[in-house]
């Protein structure tokens, strides 16, 4: 009788079972002691037919070597630092009761774990411990990898393992996925011993995928922290402090990105009205009965800052909450928020230049008889500046009109900006045309690359500015024109002044005031318009399913020179996410050059990543009392980045030396 011999003796001998009920289901011989859940038998077959595992040679515990495993931590790195309360939370409920806890990343592999440090060999060796490998690949059935497999909630309990070494486990996992709905990490409890009993562990399943949603909620207000976000539940006392449902917004009420929840509202909208909704974010409008104008107004004007709204596809009644953005800081704490219009706030985050830029446009965006020179690199968003400068004005309602001078050839720049008359040469339209300047009547007139500009036309123009009407070629009659402009160059109008070919008289004209947009590279905000930048690309491919963004991609986007500016990098992004092949864009994704001139420079200011976190590193650790999460998340790196560079600096923390 097994229960009589010694415990090495009984093990091996329900290990020899155990190996026997798995070939019993692979020959399709059923038997009462095979495992009753569906997905264990799947899994069971798949370590079979699939991946061959042979269940006569159990394996031990694979561990990843530390340099893999950095490596794995770093690709987490920004859930980590989001997750990390939560398990600590989780861990304090579930240690007295024997368990360890895991978080492996979307691989299976362990990149967070706490346990019991007195039982530290044991859970070694049993592979609950950092750096383990729980791929089901590998390791057979286990609740990692079979969550990871199946996507959903899974209690892996004692024989129900596929390996044979793992037997006297208890698992549970619960997946966590992205805004997109990829899985990225499983939470899993395990012991080492438990009851025998299946049901002693379905509390363990409630505890581990409330701790998932929680974690995933909480990433989920993380990265949407900068936007409007609605919260939604169907009981009003928990809307506040548990709604279910997450949907960031725009202004205008377009959806964003959505948690679970939410994404099953909109998919839920989605099968109701398929044709036209499957192409288009839907509007919160759309989702819910409401006027955008009742949402926004929920904080100022909702008693309990909420309101009810009814959800069109379902008829259920939600409780709706609103999250003003976490705005991007542009003054020291202590100073009011920012009061910039939405098209000038998105600019920039926290950069100095920017801020300048985005402090004299909003200043000067009612005064349209300044003249505005917007200067700058190719690239480093002229035009978008001016365009945010006309939707941030009185004149937004009024044509924006761009011109690149440097596009059009000389010979048509004339008739392009000016118009002309039927029959006023050969070659032109029979019923003329109507110049760029009178188009832009009553709205903005943009020139790009105005250093461009033939000299003949720079009279022309300051007469333009000066008269403020237009002659096209061919009238006997000028036409009045109410015209904002601003001119852009990526030249030094100076030396173009010095040479002889730009009017010094249309400079001063043109140049009222002058912003200059600082070059992608010396940003301090690189992170967030790389983020912006991610975000415009993955909208206009219109995919909701779209891969996010590596921490190690991020690492090296950061840490390029960008020689084109916003625009290289919108390119590098489109160009990333047109080749990725599985739901996260890595460092492979990009596109070669990326990967070489790197910055090679620390600006004053700026926030660098890689290997120009040098000299300012001492300062901002002293800063933040040397905590190395708050230094990354300043300087918008990973942890092990701060740690390497203390590493190569002989930086070494006051409480380690
Ligand atoms: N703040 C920003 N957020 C998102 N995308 C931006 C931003 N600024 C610029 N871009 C994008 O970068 C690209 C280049 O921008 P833009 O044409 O405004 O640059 P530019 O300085 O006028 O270039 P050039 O000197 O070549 O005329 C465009 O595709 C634009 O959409």
């Amino acid at each position: 009788m097994p229960n009589q011999l010694p415990p090495s003796a009984r093990l091996a001998s329900v290990q020899r079972q155990h190996i026997e009920h798995i070939f019993q289901l692979g020959e399709g011989r059923e038997a009462p002691q095979l495992p009753a859940q569906a997905t264990i038998r799947r899994s069971w077959l798949r370590c079979l037919n699939e991946y061959r595992l042979d269940p006569t040679q159990p394996r031990p515990a694979r561990v990843v070597p530390q340099q893999t495993l950095l490596e794995h931590r770093e690709s987490v790195d920004e859930l980590l630092h989001v997750a990390r309360a939560g398990v600590d939370q989780l861990y304090g409920q579930i240690a007295q009761l024997g368990y360890a806890l895991l978080l492996t990343d979307h691989r299976g592999i362990t990149v967070e774990f706490r346990g019991n440090p007195d039982q530290d060999q044991q859970l070694r060796s049993a592979g609950l411990y950092l750096g383990a490998d729980w791929d089901e690949r590998f390791a057979g059935t286990c609740a990692v990898g079979t969550c990871l497999h199946d996507r959903r909630a899974i209690i892996c309990h004692h024989q129900e393992h596929f390996d044979a070494t793992h037997i006297s486990l208890t698992c549970t996992a619960a997946s966590i996925a992205d805004p997109q709905g990829n899985v990225m990490a499983v939470l899993d409890i395990s012991a080492l011993h438990s009851p025998t009993a299946h049901e002693s562990q379905n509390f363990s399943l409630s505890l581990v995928t409330l701790y998932a949603r929680m974690i995933e909620d909480a990433y989920f207000l993380q990265r949407y922290r900068d936007c409007l976000m609605v919260r939604l539940d169907t009981s009003r006392e928990f809307v506040h402090v548990n709604g279910r449902g997450l949907i960031a917004i725009e202004e205008n009420g377009q959806v964003i990105a959505a948690n679970a929840v939410g994404r099953e509202l909109v998919a839920d909208h989605q099968r109701r009205w398929p044709p036209w909704s499957a192409q288009h974010a839907p509007l919160l409008g759309e989702l819910f009965e409401c006027d955008i104008a009742d949402v926004l107004s929920i904080n100022s004007a909702a008693d309990d800052q909420l309101r009810a709204f009814r959800a069109r596809a379902s008829n259920v009644i939600y409780f709706i909450s609103l999250l003003e953005p976490r705005r991007p800081r542009v003054a020291p704490p202590g100073t009011p928020a920012s009061t910039l219009p939405t098209p000038l706030a998105r600019l920039g985050a926290d950069d100095p230049a920017m801020r300048k830029v985005q402090k004299l446009a909003e200043r000067l965006r009612n005064e349209t008889s300044v003249n505005v020179l917007i200067s700058g690199e190719t690239g480093t968003g002229k035009e978008v500046v001016a365009r945010a400068l006309h939707d941030s004005g009185n004149r937004a309602q009024g044509p924006f009109i761009a011109v690149n001078c440097a596009a059009i050839p000389e010979a048509l720049i004339e008739s392009e900006l000016f118009g002309y008359e039927p029959g006023a040469f050969t070659g032109g339209r029979p019923k003329g045309m109507r110049g760029l300047i009178p188009q832009a009547h009553g709205g903005t007139l943009f020139l790009d690359e105005i250093g461009d500009m033939p000299l003949a036309l720079q009279t022309r123009l300051l007469r333009v500015l000066a008269e403020r009407e237009v002659m096209p070629l061919g009238a006997h009659k000028p036409e009045k024109v109410d015209i904002r402009v601003i001119t852009a160059t990526h030249r030094h109008i100076d030396t173009l002044i010095a040479q002889g070919e730009f009017r010094e008289d249309l400079y001063y004209r043109l140049n009222g005031a002058q912003l200059y947009l600082p070059p992608l590279r010396e940003r301090a905000d690189r992170l967030y318009v790389i983020r912006q930048v991610f975000d415009d690309v993955t909208r206009e491919r219109g995919g909701s399913q779209s891969p996010r963004l590596g921490a190690d991609a991020i690492s090296a986007l950061l840490a390029y020179a960008w020689p084109g500016n916003i625009r290289q990098l919108k390119n590098a992004l489109a160009f990333a996410l047109a080749t990725a092949e599985s739901d996260e864009i890595t460092v492979y994704n990009l596109p070669e050059q990326c990967l070489s001139q790197r910055i090679t420079h620390t600006p004053s200011l700026t926030a660098p990543a890689g290997d120009c976190v040098d000299s300012h590193l001492v300062t901002r650790l002293q800063q933040h009392q040397w905590n190395i999460s708050a230094v990354a998340r300043e300087l918008g790196v990973s942890r092990p980045t701060v740690y390497r560079q203390m590493k190569r600096l002989g930086i070494v923390a006051p409480n380690k030396a």
